[in-house]
């Protein structure tokens, strides 16, 4: 185990005994696989269990093994060496007895249907259901999570002063923070990160709850105390299938029993066929000015500001009175993800005028339309975001448009061995709503990466068939700097797709790399030569120009 594996789980916990997890998980208890139910000394409901794992490479001694299946191979088949690594008992299905059998592993076994499931619930009894003694807040929806729950936190910092907050950026417990691995990290790393916040004192806390990790049971054992959803767009049908599927995924979070209340937006139907449907006290949000819908907390008005900040609204309460707020990051987009946390955080027991002091201060969220290189007499403004759905990537279009005097100037690609369907759609998008396009790389992992791109072209090609200012550019970190060199200071340049992220997977190799520090020091170079200072050499990049230039002048916004 190395560090930051062991920053993951608490110092100490409670010993529980073999007995007491297989009630709780709901689990027959086997002295070891493939035998009858055991008797006499051979019983091991005694055995002591100390932590939980679903993964053999962060066992410790104590653990309890959870081993189900997995999309590429049974964890069955890694419970020897989880066993080898001091884990005292397995957890698993029928399948996975079977393999446990098979490969001679000599632990008692905790036998159930659906060993997801059981293993939350297992996890939760062995780190003492940590989710209990917080106020937990779980934000899920296909945009907008990340951003909300740094909103969250921050009402939530008005009246808790030890917080925790994980998600795709990071995991951090006060001021404590690693990487992320993924949106929601396995439910037995979920309780054992609570359990380790609740030793140090923290006292609220927030995750984002993807979709993903609904549907595959890495919420289970934890009790919420407040369910939020912000929306519902065309993503990750590669992986639910349907929308409707998508759907019932994001319901999960608000179960009863899995969550005490629910703050759902009802601007789009998925909102609203959610809010019909769930059993829990629910309070509706609806944060569109011009679509208004029937809800307990309604945004009345909105001005999105020119200066590229923020924006201020306001809103009416469930009782009907009136307030204002700011949203601190630009677009319409973050009025709604503003108003959700306003409605959230107030659920989750912070007052309203602390809960909406709280959003309006909150700092910059890593990777969501985050400034990089700001506006100036020579120097055009520059933003991260991380939109990579249809609906993400215009509304952070949309956004950036109003203060934007010159051109608008769009740096993307999409993802490899993800949802293709949204490629030429996201061409399409790029197409009608920003000037100029450089095409590049996003994660291309598996897929090769000028396939990816031809795709997106077939999109920008359908609604701009000269493709008119579309440079298509390799690698991502040259297409970075090449716009930037192609903007003029009343020119915005957006980056999207990558946000946050620290790496970029190439043939299953993840490199370091980052939107803004490749903005950074291609603004470092871009100001060297300015002053007559010799920058380094940047990245070369490769260009392929594929139609007219018809904006070439840096700045003004004017077509040549
Ligand atoms: C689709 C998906 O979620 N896959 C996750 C899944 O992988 P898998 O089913 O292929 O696992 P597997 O390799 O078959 O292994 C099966 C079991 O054996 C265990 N094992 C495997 C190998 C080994 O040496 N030892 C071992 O114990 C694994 O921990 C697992 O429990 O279980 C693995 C172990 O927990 C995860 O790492 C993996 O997430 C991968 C990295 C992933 O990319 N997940 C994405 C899709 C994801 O979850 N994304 C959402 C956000 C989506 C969004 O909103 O953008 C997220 O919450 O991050
Ligand atoms: N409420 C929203 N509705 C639609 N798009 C949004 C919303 N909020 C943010 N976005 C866009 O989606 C991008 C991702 O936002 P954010 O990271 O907050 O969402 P997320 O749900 O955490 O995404 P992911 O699960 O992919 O990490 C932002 O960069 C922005 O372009």
């Amino acid at each position: 185990m190395n560090v930051q594996e062991m920053a993951l789980r608490p110092s100490r916990a409670v010993p529980r005994t073999l007995a007491e997890l297989a009630d709780r998980a709901g689990a027959r208890l086997r002295a070891r696989a493939g035998q009858a139910e055991p008797a006499g000394d051979d019983h091991p409901e005694s055995i002591l269990v100390t932590g939980a794992t679903v993964d053999s490479h962060v066992v410790a001694a104590g653990d309890l093994f959870g081993a189900f299946p997995g999309l590429k191979v049974h964890g069955a088949r890694y419970a020897a060496d989880a066993v080898a690594g001091g884990a005292v008992a397995v957890l698993t299905d029928e399948e996975g007895e079977a393999l446990l059998a098979e490969s001679g592993v000599d632990v008692p076994v905790l036998l159930v249907d659906d060993a997801r499931v059981a293993m939350g619930e297992a996890a939760a009894l062995v780190y003492g259901d940590p989710s209990r003694e917080l106020v937990f807040v779980g934000i899920t929806g296909t945009n907008g999570k990340t951003t909300t729950a740094y909103f969250v936190d921050n009402a939530l910092a008005q009246v808790h002063d030890r917080r925790g907050i994980m998600g795709t950026v990071e995991l951090r417990i006060l001021d404590e923070t690693i990487e992320s691995p993924r949106t929601t990290v396995e439910s037995p790393v979920l309780h054992g990160l609570l359990a380790r916040m609740r030793e140090q004192g923290v006292t609220a806390a927030v995750t984002e709850v993807s979709s993903h990790a609904a549907a595959l049971e890495r919420i289970s054992g934890v009790a919420f105390s407040v369910a939020v959803f912000t929306n519902l767009q065309w993503d990750h049908l590669d992986f639910h299938g349907t929308m409707e599927e998508y759907l019932d995924a994001k319901a999960k979070l608000f179960a009863p029993g899995r969550a005490a209340r629910g703050v759902i937006n009802v601007d789009d139907e998925w909102g609203r066929r959610l809010a019909a449907r769930v059993e829990i006290p629910v309070e509706t949000v609806s944060t569109h000015v011009d679509d208004p819908q029937d809800a307990d907390w309604t945004v009345t008005w909105a001005d999105v500001g020119l200066d590229g900040v923020g924006s201020r609204f306001t809103f009416t309460d469930p009782r009907g009175a009136e307030h204002t707020a700011e949203a601190p990051l630009p677009g319409l987009v973050n009025v709604s993800n503003a108003m959700v946390a306003i409605a959230a955080a107030h659920a989750a027991g912070v007052p309203l005028p602390q809960a909406i002091a709280g959003v309006a201060t909150a700092h910059a969220v890593p990777g969501r339309m985050e400034r990089v290189v700001e506006r100036s007499a020579i120097d055009p403004l520059a933003i991260v975001d991380y939109a990579h759905t249809p609906d993400a990537l215009t509304l952070a279009l949309q956004g950036v448009r109003p203060i934007t005097p010159g051109r608008l100037i769009l740096i993307f690609g999409s993802d490899g061995d993800r949802d293709q369907g949204k490629r030429p759609v996201m061409g399409g998008i790029a197409a009608d709503l920003a000037d100029v396009i450089v095409l590049t790389d996003e994660n291309p992992r598996s897929e090769e990466p000028a396939a990816i791109r031809s795709a997106i072209r077939a999109g920008i090609e359908r609604a701009r068939p000269d493709l008119h200012d579309v440079h298509e550019v390799e690698p991502r970190v040259a297409a970075v700097e090449y716009a930037l060199r192609l903007a003029g200071p009343g020119d915005t340049v957006i980056v999207t797709g990558k946000g946050h992220e620290p790496t970029q997977e190439i043939a299953g190799v993840f490199h370091r790399y980052n939107d803004r520090d490749a903005y950074l020091a291609a603004q470092a170079r871009i100001v060297a030569e300015r002053e007559g200072r010799t920058a380094d050499a940047g990245p070369v990049p490769r260009v392929t120009v594929h139609g007219p230039v018809t904006s070439a002048q840096p700045g003004t916004g004017e077509s040549a």
